[in-house]
């Protein structure tokens, strides 16, 4: 599915979707306990995927209710009813097929390190070429079976063979959902889990999200000196919980706001409320930038109006899924915008520091790529329409279309139907808005 963008003048009032992130680790969490109602999930295919693995684990995982938010948008609302398999999961009966998830493959394969059998973990073109590798040294060394089938670190996985717990040393800079997996592992082994880190912690604001949650099903973590530990022996439980709104999906509908409100207008997004998401930090990055922004962080929304904007330098150490929405902005903004600490950034679904200098370039900006910086030169040119590549990334695809907000003329997205991984309603709460965008 391609979408079409056209120069637009947005203005109103949306809902973020909820968080991804949240999503995951609750249905997990869950999982692992006996029987919790997870509200206000994120229903869009990866936290689907999730859903499945506990399912295969032996859970049940019954989603609940229609995406009705007031705009149409969909990907909300609604409520999963989890059973869980009640501490070590069962040895599933068939392949786990994480489709195009990378929090699913790696949480799932600290849990398959709990089962007595094997399990064996795939998924799409992208997440078979994603970095498995120290995650599947971290189970072996922690007396579990973890083997990348090709032998080169990467999926098809075949993990099992009851990791008892210990002490283990993992790079910190590849991937923090190995320390995340490893931690919602460790809560029920024997022995529980120390976790050395080897270099130094990139994401890390996702660790915290997954020790806000598990505190939440009653798992004690700790941070160490080198790392994270948790206790063995401890059992999850949660009769309810509910999912905040994600501000990764968010940075796009402010970014829109910001580069394309109509004049005297803004847009306010609601689903705001504080939580552990280091992406909240677009707020700062567009105040920094010079938009007009204001975080009522009591009501949980974000009003923001368009003003012209200027390059900042933005670390994005903590906060890679920014990267596409940040290098857009500074495509918009006069002078520099340099993104930096970035080379996390390219495992994701694609190479995400590359497909952006490649895309921006070719809607007319100016961009220096280096292994772990992006670069963007804004200002001197006006952004022109063009086909660009959404390369099976739903982040690239969304970043972009904002990009075609500005661009003189049509710009085309291909691949746009990506978006169903972390924001199915996307282009519908655009169009809301008042974008001049269609998808066919
Ligand atoms: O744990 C999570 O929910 C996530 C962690 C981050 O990945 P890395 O830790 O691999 O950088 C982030 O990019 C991803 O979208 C979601
Ligand atoms: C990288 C992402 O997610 P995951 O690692 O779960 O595929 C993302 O949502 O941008």
């Amino acid at each position: 599915m391609d979408a079409h963008v056209s120069p637009s003048r947005i203005a109103g009032r949306t809902r973020a979707p909820p968080s991804k992130s949240y999503t995951h680790r609750a249905i997990l969490a869950a999982g692992y306990g006996s029987g919790t109602t997870v509200t206000d999930p994120l229903d869009s295919a990866d936290p689907r995927a999730t859903g499945r693995a506990v399912e295969a684990f032996g859970g049940e995982v019954v989603w609940t209710g229609e995406g009705d938010a007031d705009d149409g948008s969909e990907g909300g609302a609604g409520a999963i009813e989890v059973e869980g398999f009640g501490g070590r999961p069962d040895t599933p009966d068939d392949v786990i097929d994480c489709a195009n998830s990378g929090t699913t493959m790696r949480l799932v394969t600290a849990a398959a390190g709990l089962t007595d059998g094997l399990a064996v973990l795939t998924g799409d073109g992208s997440l078979r070429s994603r970095p498995q590798g120290p995650l599947l040294d971290a189970v072996e060394s922690l007396g579990g079976r973890a083997e990348s089938t090709r032998r080169n670190g990467q999926a098809p996985l075949v993990v099992g063979e009851a990791m008892a717990g210990g002490t283990v040393a993992i790079p910190g800079d590849v991937s923090s959902q190995f320390v995340t997996a490893l931690l919602m592992a460790g809560a029920v082994t024997e022995e529980g889990i120390e976790i050395d880190l080897k270099t130094e912690l990139k994401s890390a604001p996702y660790v915290e999200i997954t020790r806000e949650v598990l505190a939440d099903f009653g798992v004690d973590t700790e941070r160490t000196e080198t790392g994270f530990r948790v206790p063995g022996g401890q059992s999850y439980g949660a009769d309810e919980y509910a999912v905040p709104g994600d501000f990764s999906s968010m940075s796009y509908l402010l970014a829109a706001g910001a580069v394309a409100a109509a004049d005297g207008e803004g847009v306010v997004v609601e689903g705001a409320r504080p939580s552990a998401q280091g992406d909240s930090a677009i707020v700062d990055v567009l105040d920094r930038m010079g938009a007009e922004i204001d975080w009522d962080r009591d009501a949980g929304e974000i009003a923001v109006r368009a003003s012209s904007l200027s390059g900042v330098e933005v670390d994005v150490g903590d906060t890679p899924d920014l990267l596409p929405t940040i290098a857009v902005l500074g495509a918009v903004a006069d002078g520099e915008t340099r993104i930096v600490n970035a080379e996390h950034v390219r495992y994701k679904e694609t190479d995400r520091v590359a497909a952006m200098a490649e895309s921006l370039e070719k809607l007319g900006a100016e961009v220096t790529e280096k292994q772990d910086s992006l670069t963007v030169h804004g200002g001197d040119t006006e952004l022109s329409g063009a086909t660009v590549h959404g390369r099976g990334d739903h982040r690239l695809v969304m970043a972009l279309t904002v990009a075609g907000l500005v661009a003189e003329g049509e710009t085309t997205v291909t691949g746009a139907e990506h978006v169903d991984v972390s924001f199915p309603g996307f282009f519908e709460t655009m169009a809301s808005l008042g974008a001049s965008v269609s998808t066919e």
